[in-house]
Order: C-alpha cells, then sequence, then structure tokens
C-alpha cells in the first residue's frame, strides 16, 4: 500500500545507455521514519537515492522507467516542476557543498526564490533552521560571514539547515556524514534522529554502525535490486538473507 503522504518508488529502473542500475526496485517511505540504504560499492545506492527527486536528470544518457510516487503523483511525469519537486524532496551530498556566501544567505536563498522577500520572516526562518540543525548558538554572531570559514561538520549541518529552509517533506542524503570526524558525525546522526521527527529521510550510508544507529527500515541493495527490506533491528540482528548477513557482518563488500 502506498503511504498517501509518503514516498515510494514502484518497479523503478534506471539505465545509464544499455546498462540497468536498478532493476525493478519497489519500496515505500513512511513519513517521520528514516530508511537507510546499504550495499557493496556499485550496487546502486546513490542511483537509486538521486531517481527520488530527479538529480538523475543532469546526468545525460539515463533513462528511467517506473514510478516515484509523491502524495500520490509520479514525478517522472511529463509536467512536473523539477525545481518544485526538489523543494519537497531535498537532498545533502557527501562533501557539505554550502553556497560561497555568508551563512544566513545559504538560508536565505531558497525560502527568498520561492517568494519570501520580507526581512523579518527570513531572518526567522534562518533562525529556526540553524536552531533545527543545532547550530544556532555557534553562528548567531557570525550569521554574516562567509560560510566557508565553518569547519566541514558545521558546514554539513549548514547544508542541512539549508535543505528545511525550503520546507521539503522528505530529505535524501548520500552518504552524509562520510567526510566528517567522529564527532561531527555524531552531531549528524543527532540531528537525523531529531529531524525525522518532522521528516521522510533516505539515508545512503557505507557504515553498518549508523545504519543500525540511525535507521527505522534498511533496504540492502545488491547488483541493482533490493536484496531485503526490514525493520533496521530485525536486519542487523536476524537477516533473512545470507547475502544480507555476508554483508552485515563485513564478509563482503
Ligand atoms: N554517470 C554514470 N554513467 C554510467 N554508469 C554509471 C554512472 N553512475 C553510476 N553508474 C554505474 O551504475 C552502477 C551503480 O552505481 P551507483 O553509484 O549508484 O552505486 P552505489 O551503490 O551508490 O556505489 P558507491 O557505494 O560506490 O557509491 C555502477 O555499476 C556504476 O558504475
Amino acid at each position: 500500500m502506498v503511504h498517501e503522504q509518503g514516498l515510494a518508488a514502484k518497479q523503478l529502473s534506471v539505465f545509464y545507455g544499455e546498462k540497468e542500475a536498478i532493476r525493478s526496485v519497489s519500496l515505500e517511505f513512511a513519513p517521520k521514519e528514516v530508511t537507510a540504504l546499504i550495499g557493496p560499492s556499485g550496487c546502486g545506492k546513490s542511483t537509486f537515492l538521486r531517481s527520488l527527486n530527479r538529480m538523475n536528470d543532469t546526468i545525460g544518457g539515463v533513462r528511467t522507467t517506473g514510478e516515484i510516487l509523491i502524495d500520490g503523483v509520479n514525478i517522472n511525469e511529463p509536467g512536473v516542476d523539477v525545481v518544485l519537486l526538489r523543494q519537497k524532496i531535498g537532498m545533502v551530498w557527501q562533501r557539505p557543498n554550502p553556497f560561497h556566501k555568508s551563512i544566513y544567505e545559504n538560508i536565505a536563498f531558497g525560502p527568498r526564490y520561492h517568494g519570501i522577500r520580507n526581512k523579518k520572516q527570513l531572518d526567522e526562518i534562518v533562525e529556526e533552521c540553524l536552531r533545527k540543525a543545532a547550530l544556532w548558538e555557534e553562528t548567531k554572531d557570525r550569521l554574516h560571514n562567509s560560510a566557508l570559514a565553518l569547519s566541514g561538520g558545521q558546514q554539513q549541518r549548514l547544508c542541512i539547515a539549508r535543505s528545511i529552509a525550503v520546507k521539503p517533506k522528505v530529505i535524501l542524503m548520500d552518504e552524509p556524514a562520510s567526510a566528517l570526524d567522529p564527532v561531527s558525525t555524531a552531531k549528524v546522526e543527532e540531528l537525523i534522529a531529531e529531524l525525522k521527527q518532522d521528516y521522510t529521510i533516505v539515508i545512503v550510508t557505507h557504515n553498518m554502525h549508523q545504519a543500525a544507529r540511525v535507521s527505522d527500515k534498511t533496504a540492502f541493495f545488491y547488483l541493482g535490486k533490493v536484496v531485503e527490506y526490514d525493520n533496521t533491528e530485525k536486519m542487523f540482528t536476524n537477516p533473512s538473507e545470507k547475502a544480507t548477513d555476508d554483508y552485515i557482518s563485513g564478509r563482503f563488500g
């Protein structure tokens, strides 16, 4: 059953030229849950994640079949406004990629683009998002300094704050902590736990401990397919498939 307010992939296949990188994958993502996508390198996790907000459109030669439904609408239909789609389904990348602008402008950019011009309202959004990203105390006295002067971990939390500034429903995260030190990683993980109260989160991670810590559901990808999907606790304590067991216990991948 498709959650009416949720995100779902139905028989999604993604081709790079002749190569079928995702093979008829169906998955549902419930609101206010974190789903981890795990699997060995090259199994298609990032390709799948990018298809959820049509980021693959930006790569030449990609063909997609099947459906991605958000609130019952197929995002691959012609006529879907991709800018509005990416407002609804935001993305946080592996390497923090703040704009070369001030901390304030990084957050205000999206809301302003979507029509909010009132300074007081923008100030409030900036504060609210930085608070939600647990970054307010560290940045409130230097909001107009360059975002690039922040540490890598702070930059990543700023990127998360930026993604929530346009009020998405879903946040996609592609290994959001893999470029960070352990303390910054822990902060990002805490943040994910906070954010799931308001958002649907889908996270690609190579870190099995991280998947076990942050996610409610886990999908194990292998060779472009979902081999196993289950509650994270079940998956990590008693997987049904041997391939899953081998992967999470470090025997391959
Ligand atoms: N732009 C591209 N053009 C052609 N093939 C691609 C492209 N991007 C990915 N692929 C191929 O698609 C398959 C899935 O790649 P993808 O990056 O989605 O896997 P992944 O599981 O995210 O890997 P990793 O964990 O190493 O990031 C791989 O065989 C890869 O070589």
